[in-house]
């Protein structure tokens, strides 16, 4: 929650917006029209439920139409409104503009506690507002796609593409209004985990840049550092799952609603998260201490501290204590622009949401291409790889023979050789490829000029020039 000292959440992508424009030449009014929100569509339903009929109020802004279909997940929360969701919308635009993903911004959200719900009432709820959106295009394959975000996941995908697809029986590319769906509704494999791993990626890349780690005053790679999380839901639990299983770092605390539960050996994030589903809260589980004022442990001694919850939660009133040197927004928003100014100060190194929180646009592009293409993701590529791979395997065995080398090539070499890769693989190194690249394109720029001090400044001066491209091309 933000503080009322504080600016709105869309002020405060403003405010960092700006930042970044002071330092680029854009001609008179194109920087006002890009960071403008082009539209906000705000809708009140009634649903008939348990014997009365109940007014919800949802919301979908468009903030960027400069490349079209506009994309951005839909959050199910209490508290949504409009500046937040405007927010949102224009990190989107920026997110995409710097993954290179073909999409101007967009976001949704529905003022609603999906907790107190059960699943056939949020059924209704959810195809109600998919209708509203729908009627209006703003749910459609060419032109608006949602996606999950905090509070929904692959159910709600589904509900909304099935939605979608009775309203419009004849459009062949339905599948393609929403991505995020499950597998056996047009989804595609890895889009659950991308977010949280798009964060991994991301770590792995700033820990191949020696220069930047060296700014955090850490050293050595991502094994053995000291993680803080906030959050365990998807985005969460997938980043310290991979980061703990996969990069050896140690998972020190993790904060959710109800408190935090800290151990300096190590956290294991899926026994939480078990817990936390029987429990309803972390309270009481048995691998860590109880912390009951889990904000406070954002504050707490680690080396790297991942927000993956709210917007806000570092703020004027914390700021100045946050201990981690490298912060890593999993989450929107998580840092105020007053915050910003008070961390760049202090020396802390913040790898940018608008950069890492891409993994889930990004397999949500492919996702959308899959469903466009009708054809399996990496279906072509495989038969092109197996190709390329019985060559290789063939060139090996003659290259033996002629040589007299004796190299045998063991069945199981060759079956999985030949196999070629699946869709889970392609997708990982697709997103592992964007990741990279699109640090590398931040880095670059934040080294580039002695001017920018941050890398935040430099992924918005990336994204904002591509934006801006965009325009210049093709007019407004
Ligand atoms: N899901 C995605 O693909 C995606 C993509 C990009 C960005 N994000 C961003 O990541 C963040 C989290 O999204 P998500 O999809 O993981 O949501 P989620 O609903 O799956 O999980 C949110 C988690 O935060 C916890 N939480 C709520 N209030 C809290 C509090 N006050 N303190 C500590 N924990 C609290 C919840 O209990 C839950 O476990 C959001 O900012 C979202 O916009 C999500």
């Amino acid at each position: 929650m933000l503080d009322t000292k504080e600016p709105g959440f869309r002020e405060n992508v403003d405010l960092m917006f700006r930042r970044a424009v002071s330092h680029l030449d854009l001609p008179p009014g194109l920087a006002a029209k890009i960071q403008i929100c082009n539209s906000t569509y705000t809708v009140r339903f009634g649903v008939r439920l348990r014997g009365k009929i109940e007014t919800f109020v949802g919301y979908r802004s468009v903030h960027s139409e400069h490349m079209e279909p506009v994309k951005g997940g839909i959050r199910y929360a209490p508290e949504v409104h409009q500046n937040e969701v405007e927010a949102l919308a224009a990190l989107m635009t920026y997110k995409c503009a710097l993954v290179e993903t073909p999409f101007g911004g967009a976001k949704g959200g529905l003022c609603i506690d999906p907790r107190n719900y059960e699943e056939h009432e949020l059924e209704q709820i959810t195809r109600r507002f998919a209708y509203e959106l729908a009627k209006r295009d703003l749910i459609h394959p060419a032109q608006n796609v949602p996606a999950p975000d905090m509070g929904t996941g692959e159910r709600e995908m589904a509900w909304i593409a099935d939605q979608y697809a009775r309203m419009n029986t004849t459009d062949i590319n339905a599948r393609a209004c929403v991505t995020g769906k499950p597998l056996n509704s047009g989804g595609i494999k890895g889009r659950v985990e991308a977010t949280g791993r798009g964060v991994q990626y991301a770590l792995q890349e700033f820990f191949r840049h020696p220069e930047d780690v060296a700014k955090t005053g850490l050293t050595g790679g991502l094994a053995g550092k000291r993680i803080i999380v906030q959050g365990l839901g998807n985005v969460g639990y997938h980043a310290s799952k991979f980061l703990r299983d996969e990069d050896d770092a140690i998972i020190t605390a993790i904060i959710e609603r109800d408190g935090a539960i800290s151990n300096p050996n190590g956290l294991d994030p899926d026994a939480l998260r078990d817990w936390i589903a029987q429990h309803g809260g972390v309270k009481g589980f048995e691998g860590g201490e109880y912390v009951a004022d889990g904000a406070a442990m954002l504050e707490a001694e680690c080396d790297i501290l991942i927000p993956a919850a709210l917007e806000g939660v570092i703020n004027i009133n914390n700021a100045e204590r946050i201990a981690a040197p490298l912060i890593i927004e999993a989450a929107n928003g998580p840092i105020t622009a007053n915050a910003d100014d008070i961390l760049r100060e202090k020396g802390t190194v913040i790898i940018p949401d608008l950069y890492a929180n891409a993994g889930g646009v990004t397999v949500s592009y492919f996702e959308w291409v899959k469903n466009l293409s009708h054809i399996r993701f990496g279906r072509m590529q495989r038969r092109n790889e197996e190709a390329h791979a019985m060559t290789l395997v063939r060139e090996l065995e003659r290259l033996s023979a002629d040589k007299n080398l004796g190299w045998e090539l063991s069945p199981d070499f060759k079956r999985r050789y030949l196999q070629g890769a699946d869709e889970l693989q392609l997708v990982r190194s697709g997103l592992d490829d964007t990741m990279r690249t699109a640090y590398q394109s931040i880095s670059e720029e934040w080294h580039r000029r002695s001017d920018v001090k941050d890398l935040r400044t430099a992924a918005f001066i990336v994204a904002i020039e591509r934006v801006a491209a965009s325009y210049r091309a093709k007019g407004l």
